[in-house]
């Protein structure tokens, strides 16, 4: 089943190139969709372009085929290093499937290079990149863009490359600063699935009298128009924190031939849940993925592309344009920060026509959020049936954190990081921190305690039972960590320190400041991302050993040691 209109390639005003037809024809798309039969003639003929059309519905070619259309009809030929086309897209992953699906399409025009500039790279690699092979097309995002535009002393003159640019392509982000070393003669698209405030300005700011185009699915039951896809069945349920993991957990084990993406608000929830699941739900490939990883996230994000079943656990990175094919469930667990998040979120299946479901899980007082997003978002849910079979899987995940300190350490940060975000939600009114049971959400993270964050400062919890054991003693797994934490404690014992306990007494949430001092400092050592331990939290380990040595020796104050003593990362998406 497909999502594609009646008319044929051949039916545009203008004839496609014969490369062009040739490739679609490979890809056996015989008929355009609506938005691209809408849009690549506009392109064509010279105009901006804004369009807002429901997720997986081929708006990736609507830009694509036209761009390479108006390369090919250039009057003057594009030198090595002139970039007549940019395409610029909120997150990595986007970038490389948009990049993919360009070099279906240019492999038969050999004279024209592309280039993909994006973060997770070295960017004196991509400079070198640029300068020796040229790059005519330009897919890139904003963050590593800026920085290329800024590296003319690296010989890279990215504003000069840019002069002739034809055609630029942005996909739903924000307004920013690279549209100032953009010239203004140029034909400009904007694609994305949902129109927000920040994109009306930026049709405002970055297009010319733009054409705007509006493709909306018709809803199942009335003629009401919605944002979602047609063949998407949406549901929500209802459970309290405390139950919400082991209801996810129950899910998941009854789908596990299924392909599932589990979002989550925050790269610790994701980093922690998704060990937690790994253990879990067995026989089943567990693959998580967060705008934190550095180096390993492409590498995930093909892999999980090319299985037939399994679970991905992710932040909102995976959100926007991901074309992941085959997804049966998109779950959220935590509902995102923003309306538009959860359209884009669950478009993630139901793509070009196909048939899909997706899942929010709600905490009963955020119940009139389903009311909000059919009125804000046109996106209608059903209430799910309960899932049966449920088992408290919660006394797992504990006897997990005692054993391993690094799940222990895991928990309280996605525990503070999950507040940290809920009293940031754009929906306020509904998702309001006062109304949040911490004792019941701590038991449905599994801690053995409650963290120090001033949230819960001055609060008693009596509905929540601490462990027993002193989570002091509780050990790293990974041997060299381990010992890493013991000198420290050491040191510690010896040395005088202030009267605050460094690690004790410091709120886990107020640390976070810190994070920016802390990459400063830099990870020299190189650490294989797979193992236990992650380069953040060894080389704040370390880090916090070399402070202690400095104090010891007198060399810092009491006080710099308090100050750049080094803290935990809480990271959202
Ligand atoms: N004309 C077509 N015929 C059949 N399949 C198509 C056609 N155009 C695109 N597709 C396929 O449809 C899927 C969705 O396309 P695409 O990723 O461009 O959607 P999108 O509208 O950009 O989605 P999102 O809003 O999520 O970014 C892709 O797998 C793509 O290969």
């Amino acid at each position: 089943m497909d999502n594609t209109t009646d008319s044929t390639w051949d039916s545009l005003p203008v004839k496609l190139n014969e490369g062009i037809l040739q490739t679609l024809e490979e890809l056996k798309f015989t008929h355009m969709t609506p938005v691209q039969s809408a849009c690549i003639p506009l392109f064509m003929s010279n105009k901006d372009v804004a369009a807002e059309a429901v997720t997986g519905s081929g708006k990736t070619l609507a830009f694509v085929i036209p761009i390479i259309e108006l390369l090919l009809k250039r009057e003057e030929k594009l030198k090595k290093m002139q970039v007549g086309a940019l395409v610029i897209t909120p997150t990595r992953e986007l970038a490389l499937q948009i990049s993919e699906v360009m070099e279906q399409f240019i492999h038969k025009f050999p004279q024209f290079t592309q280039i993909l500039l994006i973060g997770g790279t070295n960017p004196i690699e991509d400079v070198e990149k640029f300068k020796d092979q040229g790059a005519n097309i330009v897919i890139a995002t904003p963050g590593r863009l800026e920085d290329m535009f800024r590296r003319k002393a690296d010989g890279l003159d990215l504003a000069s490359a840019v002069r002739s640019l034809d055609v630029l392509a942005r996909y739903g982000i924000k307004v920013n600063v690279v549209l100032f070393y953009l010239p203004k003669q140029r034909r400009t698209g904007l694609f994305s699935a949902t129109q927000t405030q920040e994109l009306e300005k930026l049709v405002r700011a970055g297009l010319r009298n733009p054409v705007r185009i509006t493709v909306k699915e018709k809803g199942v039951a009335a003629t009401a128009i919605q944002k979602t896809p047609a063949r998407l069945s949406n549901y929500y349920t209802i459970c309290k924190s405390e139950d919400k993991f082991n209801n996810l957990v129950a899910f998941l084990r009854q789908h596990k031939h299924e392909k599932q993406l589990v979002f989550f608000s925050t790269c610790a929830c994701v980093e922690y849940y998704g060990r937690a699941l790994e253990t879990l739900v067995k026989k089943v490939t567990v693959h998580c993925i967060h705008g934190k990883m550095k180096h390993k996230r492409n590498k995930i994000f093909a892999d999980f592309r090319a299985l037939k079943s399994g679970i991905l656990v992710c932040t909102d990175v995976m959100a926007r344009g991901i074309d992941i094919p085959d997804v049966n469930w998109v779950l959220q667990y935590d509902p995102p920060s923003s309306a538009s998040a959860f359209v884009h979120r669950c478009g993630r299946t139901a793509r070009i026509g196909n048939q899909g479901n997706a899942l929010v899980f709600l905490l009963p007082m955020e119940e009139t959020y389903v009311n909000f997003l059919s009125i804000n978002q046109k996106c209608p849910l059903q209430k799910m049936p309960p899932i049966g079979d449920v088992v408290d899987v919660l006394p797992k995940v504990k006897a997990m954190s005692l054993a391993d300190r690094a799940m222990f350490d895991r928990g309280m940060r996605a525990f503070v990081s999950y507040v940290q975000a809920y009293a940031k939600h754009e929906c306020s009114l509904i998702f309001r921190i006062k109304d949040l049971d911490f004792a019941s959400l701590a038991r449905g993270f599994a801690l053995l305690r409650l963290p120090k964050m001033p949230e819960l400062r001055g609060k008693t919890f009596p509905d929540f039972t601490e462990t027993t054991v002193d989570t002091e003693t509780i050990r790293y797994k990974d041997k060299n960590r381990e010992k890493q934490r013991r000198k420290m404690l050491q040191e510690k014992d010896k040395t005088p320190l202030p009267k605050k306990n460094f690690t004790k007494n410091k709120a886990w949430s107020k640390q976070k400041n810190k994070k920016e001092r802390r990459k400063k400092m830099s990870a020299k050592r190189k650490h294989d991302e797979g193992s236990d331990v992650d380069d953040e939290d060894m080389n704040e380990l370390l880090n916090d050993t070399r402070l202690l040595k400095k104090l010891k020796k007198g060399q810092i104050s009491e006080e710099d040691f308090e100050k750049q003593i080094t803290s935990t990362v809480i990271n959202k998406a």
